[in-house]
This record gives structure tokens, C-alpha cells and sequence, in this order.
């Protein structure tokens, strides 16, 4: 069949994703037709499944460059695919079988290319340069087998061999889902590490325009303070609410908006190898000066993210959006997004589900989409975004036996 037909026939395709939050996986079971500027997704149902805790504690030491033998990646590579299949069995339940999954396994590490700049020609294995390098584990061959199902996986791999950062890869399908004919957007995802798509308003050579990058930390740091703070009794602050109870210290953000990551001009793609708790350690080192309390450390932190948000927007962008679009977990922090509200003034920060797009599913909902796509043969990358020289086919295909 012609992928166009094909395209006509909705498909239901379950996308699963674990976050550099490692809080657990959110899976999506949607209905997807149409190709990209025709496409059309209906979530049916989201649900996030949390992790055993043995096996965050285990992910969240390997983020942390914790040394692990090959025996122990490979039992935790495939405790992870389990997960992830009992994940897409579970969303099913009560519905229509899916026929495909995008499943994006679970980061352990991510290395952006070295050596900026290059052109294409001049990537030469052994030679003066480097390719990035990003691992998800939980493997899609097991996954397939497990479930029944079709699974596509290793989305980062074939971006990254060209060239490219591998990430962020959401924004081509932000702009697919939440482009609007006259208004420019920002499209802000915040995970543990943030990232924006920028989607100027759709007309002319609008799709040349779009741009994308990863902003930096969202919640990792807030997230690992709580912990710190409440010593591992709690894991994030609900709503923000302890941060609002704080002031923050704007000479220690200043300090911190001096690392080189802020200022290094997109395409760029970071995690928690950077942004984790070796850094966390470094921030709570430079505040002791200050004599903070646990409350102004925390708001401290949040002022962090949405001052890199905002500064990166207005250091890197074309043009200044009419529109910011939270999603992720972190549009949840009613602080935070008052605080990104606050250094926006003459732009209104809502979140996606007040465009009918769910902020809590919208990554499991794009690996769906990027699994389909891969399936009709269409690219899924933005080189805009992933510093790729061109666009490729995204994804590793497992046939279901
Ligand atoms: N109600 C809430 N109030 C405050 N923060 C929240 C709330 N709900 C979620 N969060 C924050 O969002 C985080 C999880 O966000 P999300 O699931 O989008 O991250 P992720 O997908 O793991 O990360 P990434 O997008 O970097 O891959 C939590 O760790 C927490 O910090
Ligand atoms: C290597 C990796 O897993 N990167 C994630 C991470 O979490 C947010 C940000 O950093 C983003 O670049 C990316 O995820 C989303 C899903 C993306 O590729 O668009």
C-alpha cells in the first residue's frame, strides 16, 4: 500500500517513554492518521507506570557515572524492557489492541558530537572528531517479543551517526500538532532537563524557521535539592509550593547563568551527565555563602531554570514568541511557571492541554508518532534541532513474531 493510503487508515500505536526524571513510564495508547501537516493524534489513554524502585535506584546510580559491570547492564536492560512491555500491556486493557510501539527505552548516558561546526564532509571516524553517543536501554526486540507488537526503538542512533545530537527529536512533531497559522510559539517541555521547540506562525518558509533545543536543567535540580533536603523522605515539591515559600537569591543565579552551557548557541542536547548531582553539589557549595534557607535554595533553583529559559529564548531565537506551551511534569510547579510568567511579561505561558495536546503525555504521544512515521518511511528528525546535516529515517525496526 502507498503510504499516503496507509496514512488514511488511523492506526493505534502505543509510544512509551522514560524521562531523565527516571520517575517512571509514561505510556500512551493513541489513535494516529494523516502524515505530518495532515496528521492528526487522538490520545486514548495516558498512564504513567512508576518503576520498581530497585531499578530507579539502579538507573539513577548509572546516570550518576556510577561504574556497572556488562552482566549488571544487561539484567538492567532487559528489567527495563519487561517493564516497558508490561507498560504497553497494561494501557491496552479495556481497548482495541495496538498494531506498533515507539518505545524510547530509558537514557543511561548522553554525549553530544564534539566539535562543533564541522561540515558533513569532515566527519571521519578516529580522526579529529567525535560523534555524540546516547544510550536507552530496554530493548525493543524483547519488548516485540514480549507483547506481540511491532516495536520500533533506538530513535537517537541513526541522527547521531550523521552528525547530530540525537535530540531533541519532540520538535518536529510539535510542530506537526501545535503550529498555528498566525502565532508564533514556543513549545517548552520540562523534564528533568528542558527543551524547547520554537514554531514561528505557520505560513511562507515558516518550516525553515523552526527551531529547537535542549534549554538545560527543568526539574533535575529542584528534584535531587528536595531529596537532599528532606533526606530522600520526599522526591519533588508538589506544585512548588516549598519554593514559593522562599526567595531566591539573584546573585547566585547570576554566577550560575555563567556556565558555558547557557551560552553555547543551539543546536545543543545535555542531561544529567551534566546537569545531575555532582552539579547540585557544586550549587549547594556556592550557597553557603549566602547562608539560605532550604525554601530560598529551592526557589534559588527554579529561578535557575525559567532565567536559562528565558534568556536562551531571547539570546537565541528569530524573534520573541506570542505564545509559551508548558508540558511535562514541570508545568505542573505552579511557581515555576509563575516565575517563567514573571521574566515573559508580554507573552502568556499556558500549557498544551489548554490546546488540547495533554502536558503529561506529550513525549509518549511523540514516539508514537515518530514510530508511525518510521514505519511510512518518513523522517523524524529536525536538523534544526539536532545539528543532523539532513534529515533520516528514526528508529530501529522489531518485527513482532
Ligand atoms: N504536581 C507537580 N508539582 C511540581 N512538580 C511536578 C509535579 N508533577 C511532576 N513534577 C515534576 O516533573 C518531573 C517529571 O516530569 P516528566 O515526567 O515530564 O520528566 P521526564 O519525562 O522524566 O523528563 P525528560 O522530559 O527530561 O525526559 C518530576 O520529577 C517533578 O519534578
Ligand atoms: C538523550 C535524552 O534522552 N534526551 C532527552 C532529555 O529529556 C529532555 C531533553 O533531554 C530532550 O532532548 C530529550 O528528550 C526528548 C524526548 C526529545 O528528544 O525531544
Amino acid at each position: 500500500m502507498h503510504p499516503t493510503e496507509q496514512a488514511a487508515i488511523p492506526t493505534r500505536v502505543i509510544g512509551l517513554i522514560s524521562g531523565t526524571s527516571v520517575d517512571g513510564i509514561d505510556a500512551a495508547l493513541v489513535e494516529i492518521s494523516g502524515t505530518e501537516l495532515d496528521l492528526k493524534v487522538e490520545l486514548l489513554v495516558g498512564e504513567t507506570y512508576p518503576y520498581p524502585g530497585e531499578i530507579r535506584e539502579r538507573i539513577l546510580a548509572v546516570c550518576a557515572g556510577e561504574a556497572i559491570s556488562m552482566a549488571e547492564l544487561a539484567e538492567l536492560d532487559d528489567a527495563i524492557a519487561f517493564a516497558f512491555a508490561k507498560a504497553a500491556q497494561n494501557i491496552q486493557i479495556g481497548h482495541q489492541p495496538a498494531t506498533l510501539i515507539g518505545s524510547h527505552g530509558q537514557t543511561v548516558f548522553h554525549r553530544p558530537p564534539a566539535d562543533r561546526g564541522l561540515e558533513t564532509g569532515d566527519w571521519e571516524l578516529g580522526k579529529k572528531t567525535r560523534l555524540g553517543y546516547s544510550l536507552q536501554i530496554g530493548r525493543g526486540a524483547l519488548i516485540a517479543y514480549l507483547t506481540g507488537i511491532t516495536t520500533i526503538s533506538n530513535f537517537r542512533v541513526a541522527d547521531i551517526a550523521i552528525g547530530g545530537h540525537g535530540a531533541p527529536l519532540v520538535p518536529r512533531v510539535d510542530a506537526c500538532l501545535l503550529s498555528h497559522p498566525q502565532e508564533g510559539r514556543c513549545i517548552q517541555n520540562l523534564g528533568g532537563i528542558g527543551n524547547v521547540a520554537y514554531i514561528p506562525p505557520r505560513r511562507d518558509d515558516w518550516l525553515a524557521k523552526i527551531r529547537g533545543w535542549d534549554t538545560g536543567p527543568a526539574n533535575s535540580l529542584l528534584d535531587l535539592a528536595v531529596q537532599h533536603l528532606t533526606a530522600g523522605a520526599k522526591s519533588y515539591d508538589e506544585g512548588g509550593k516549598w519554593a514559593a515559600s522562599g526567595t531566591p537569591c539573584y546573585a547566585l543565579v547570576e554566577q550560575w547563568l555563567s556556565q558555558d552551557y547557557f551560552h553555547l548557541p543551539p543546536p545543543k542536547s545535555t542531561g544529567r551527565e551534566l546537569f545531575g548531582v555532582a552539579y547540585l553539589h557544586e550549587c549547594l557549595k556556592d550557597a553557603e555563602p549566602y547562608q539560605l534557607s532550604p525554601a530560598d535554595i529551592l526557589a534559588t533553583l527554579t529561578e535557575l531554570t525559567v532565567a536559562s529559559i528565558a534568556h536562551s529564548y531571547q539570546t537565541f531565537l528569530p524573534q520573541m514568541p506570542q505564545r509559551v506551551l508548558l508540558c511535562g511534569g514541570g508545568s505542573r510547579n505552579l511557581y515555576l511557571k509563575q516565575r517563567l510568567q514573571l521574566l515573559l511579561p508580554s507573552v502568556p505561558v499556558l500549557t498544551t492541554d489548554e490546546v488540547g495536546l495533554n502536558a503529561d503525555f506529550k513525549e509518549a504521544i511523540a514516539f508514537a508518532v515518530l514510530a508511525y512515521w518510521r514505519q511510512l518511511g518518513i523522517p523524524g528528525n529536525l536538523p534544526a534541532a539536532t545539528g543532523a546535516p539532513c534529515e533520516v529515517l528514526l528508529g530501529e525496526v522489531h518485527q513482532s513474531q
